[in-house]
C-alpha cells in the first residue's frame, strides 16, 4: 500500500535518476539530486554591475536595462526528474541544504518550496519537482547530475475551522492557480 514516496517522471525514466534518500539515522530531509548538469550564472554578471554603475553615475536607465536586470534576477529551475506522492493532508517542504549557502553561494530565492500532494501526476508536467535557485556568488556555479541540491521533508499541514471546501483539481504549478477563475 503506497503512502508517501518519490518516483521518477517519464521523461527521465532511462536517465539513471536516484530516488532521494536520508543520509543518517535521524535526518529529516530526503536529499534530492539534480537530474542534469547545469550551470547557474552569477547574479553579479558584468552587465548587472554595469547597471549599478549607470545608476551610481546618475545615468538615464532605459527599459532594456531594467528588463536585463529582471532577467538576471529570475531564478533558474533545476530539474530533479522526480515526482512525489503523499496523503492529501501532507506537504513536502523543499528546503536548501546548509552546505549550499555555506560552500556554494546557492540560494533558494523562494525560501522553501511547498510541494502540494495534488501536484503529483498533474496533467501539465506529471508533477515534476523543480528547485528554484540563484547563485549569489561572483563565479558561475557548475552543478553536476547527481549533486544533492535540496532536501525534502514530509509534514502534516493543518486547516482552519472555516476552511473553504474546494474540489478544484490542480492543473500545474508555479502560479497555475493565478490564471484559473475562482469557483
Ligand atoms: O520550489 C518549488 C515550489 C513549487 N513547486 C511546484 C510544486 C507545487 O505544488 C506547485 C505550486 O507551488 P506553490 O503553491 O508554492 O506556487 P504558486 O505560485 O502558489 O503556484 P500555484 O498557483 O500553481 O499553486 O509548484 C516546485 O516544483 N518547486
Ligand atoms: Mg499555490
Amino acid at each position: 500500500m503506497k503512502t508517501r514516496g518519490f518516483e521518477v517522471v517519464t521523461r527521465y525514466k532511462d536517465a539513471g535518476i536516484n530516488l532521494p534518500r536520508r543520509q543518517t539515522l535521524a535526518s529529516a530531509g530526503y536529499d534530492i539530486e539534480a537530474a542534469e548538469d547545469i550551470t547557474i550564472p552569477s547574479i553579479w554578471r558584468l552587465d548587472f554591475v554595469r547597471i549599478f554603475r549607470l545608476i551610481r553615475n546618475g545615468h538615464q536607465l532605459y527599459e532594456r536595462d531594467f528588463e536585463m536586470a529582471d532577467k538576471i534576477l529570475k531564478p533558474l529551475l533545476v530539474p530533479t526528474g522526480l515526482k512525489v506522492y503523499m496523503p492529501e493532508d501532507e506537504v513536502l517542504i523543499l528546503a536548501n541544504r546548509s552546505s549550499n549557502t555555506f560552500k556554494k553561494h546557492l540560494a533558494l530565492p523562494n525560501g522553501i518550496g511547498v510541494i502540494d500532494a495534488d501536484y503529483y501526476n498533474n496533467p501539465n508536467n506529471e508533477g515534476e519537482l523543480f528547485v528554484q535557485v540563484l547563485n549569489y556568488g561572483v563565479c558561475p556555479l557548475h552543478i553536476h547530475k547527481g549533486d544533492r541540491i535540496a532536501q525534502g521533508i514530509f509534514m502534516k499541514y493543518l486547516k482552519t475551522d472555516d476552511d473553504h471546501p474546494i474540489s478544484r483539481a490542480r492543473l500545474s504549478g508555479f502560479g497555475s492557480t493565478n490564471e484559473e477563475e475562482d469557483d
